[in-house]
C-alpha cells in the first residue's frame, strides 16, 4: 500500500537581488527586484507502507526542503503531496499527529532542560496518550542507551547522544512515518552503529515507514533496498539499490601499502590512479576484478603490508547518474 505519494512536486524560493552601492539596503528594501531558485523542480515518487526508502543527492540538491514540504513546514510551490490520505501543509496538524522528524543538525529538545522534563514537555504540546508515552519511553530509552542522559540537559550531551534523544521524542506519540534528515551526520561509529541497529528494528517490529537522507553511503547500504536520487532538483533515480550500485558505483579503489616503496607498475584488469611513498590506489570494476584476486596477484610481485577497500561514495554515485543522462 502506497503511503507517501508525491506528484510533480516544485519548490521555487525568491531570492531579492542584493543591490551594492550607496543606500543598498534601503534600495534593496524598495526594489522588488528576484531571482528564481527551482529547489525541488517537478518531482513524482511514492513510499509504500513499511519501507526504508534512502532518499540521496548532492549538497544543495533539494533533499531537506522536500522533506520540510512532507512534513507540512514548507508549503509546495506546485505539485501534490498525500502523506497517508493527509496533504501535509493544509492539514499540519493531522499530519503532525503520524509522522515523527528529526533533523540531524537542529534538536526539537530545549537545550537547558533535562531530557525527561523535553520529553514531558512534548507530550504536554503533542497530547501524546500516557499510556502510549510511558510504553514507548520504557522502550526506546534502552535500546538507544539513553539512561545515563535521560536527566542530563542537551547541551552536556555528546552530538550521538543528542540525535539519539531526538529520535527517541520524534517516536513518543507512534508516528506511522519517520522522516530522517542526515541523522548520523558527525556521528562517531559506536553511536552510529546504535541508530543503524534502531532504525532496523523500529521498521521491523513496528512496521515504521523510514525516509532517510543523508551523505553516509554505509547508512544507506546498512537501511535501504531502495533510494530515490535527486540532483539540482531533479529526480535522477528511484529503484533498487543494488541495481544502482551494479549501474554507477561499480568503480570500486584498492588501496595497498607496501614493505618498501616499489616502482610503478600496470596489472590486468585495475589501474593504478595514484603513488605515494609506501602506497598505492587501483581502480577496478567490480564485475572485472575482486580485491582478493587483485591482491594475490600482486603481493606474487611485490611484498604487501596493508589493504584497504574503498567503495564509492554517494557523491561519485550521483556524478555518474549525472554522466549518464
Ligand atoms: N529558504 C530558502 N531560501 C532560498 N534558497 C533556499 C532556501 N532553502 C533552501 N534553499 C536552496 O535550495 C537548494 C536546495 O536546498 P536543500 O537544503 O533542500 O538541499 P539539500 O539537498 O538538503 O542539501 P544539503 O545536503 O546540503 O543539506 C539549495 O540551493 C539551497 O541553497
Amino acid at each position: 500500500m502506497v503511503l507517501i505519494e508525491v506528484k510533480r512536486l516544485t519548490k521555487e524560493f525568491k531570492i531579492p537581488v542584493q543591490k551594492k552601492g550607496q543606500f543598498a539596503a534601503i534600495r534593496n528594501l524598495f526594489s522588488g527586484e528576484y531571482t528564481v531558485k527551482h529547489a525541488v523542480d517537478d518531482i513524482s515518487f511514492s513510499v509504500g507502507d513499511g519501507e526504508i526508502v534512502g532518499f540521496i543527492g548532492k549538497n544543495g540538491a533539494g533533499k531537506s526542503t522536500t522533506i520540510k514540504m512532507l512534513s507540512g513546514i514548507l508549503q509546495p510551490t506546485s505539485g501534490s503531496i498525500t502523506v497517508d490520505g493527509i496533504r501535509p501543509f493544509e492539514q499540519r496538524m493531522e499530519n503532525a499527529k503520524q509522522i515523527g522528524v528529526v533533523f540531524g543538525q537542529k534538536t526539537q529538545l530545549w537545550w537547558d532542560v533535562p531530557l525527561i522534563e523535553s520529553y514531558r514537555l512534548l507530550r504536554e504540546i503533542y497530547k501524546i496518550d500516557t499510556a502510549v508515552y510511558q510504553k514507548n519511553l520504557d522502550r526506546y530509552i534502552p535500546m538507544l542507551g539513553l539512561e545515563e542522559v535521560i536527566n542530563k540537559p542537551v547541551r552536556q550531551m555528546s552530538l550521538g547522544q543528542r540525535v539519539k534523544s531526538d529520535i527517541c521524542a520524534a517516536l513518543l506519540h507512534s508516528p506511522k512515518i519517520l522522516f530522517l534528515d542526515e541523522p548520523t551526520i558527525g556521528v562517531d561509529v559506536v553511536s552510529k552503529k546504535y541508530l543503524h541497529d534502531f532504525i532496523s528494528e523500529i521498521n521491523s517490529e513496528k512496521g515504521t515507514t523510514i525516509l532517510l537522507t543523508t551523505h553516509d553511503m554505509g547508512d544507506i547500504e546498512k537501511l535501504c533496498s531502495r533510494v530515490v536520487v535527486i540532483d539540482s532538483g531533479h529526480l535522477m533515480y528511484d529503484g533498487d539499490l543494488e541495481s544502482m550500485i551494479a549501474r554507477f558505483g561499480a568503480v570500486r579503489s584498492l588501496m595497498i601499502e607496501f614493505e618498501k616503496p616499489v616502482p610503478d607498475f600496470e596489472i590486468e584488469n585495475a589501474e593504478l590512479t595514484r603513488s605515494e611513498g609506501n602506497r598505492k590506489w587501483f581502480s577496478f570494476h567490480r564485475s572485472k576484478a575482486t580485491p582478493l584476486h587483485l591482491v594475490h596477484a600482486i603481493d606474487d610481485r611485490f611484498p604487501i603490508q596493508d589493504i584497504a577497500i574503498i567503495e564509492p561514495d554517494i557523491e561519485s554515485i550521483v556524478r555518474n547518474l549525472y554522466e549518464s543522462s
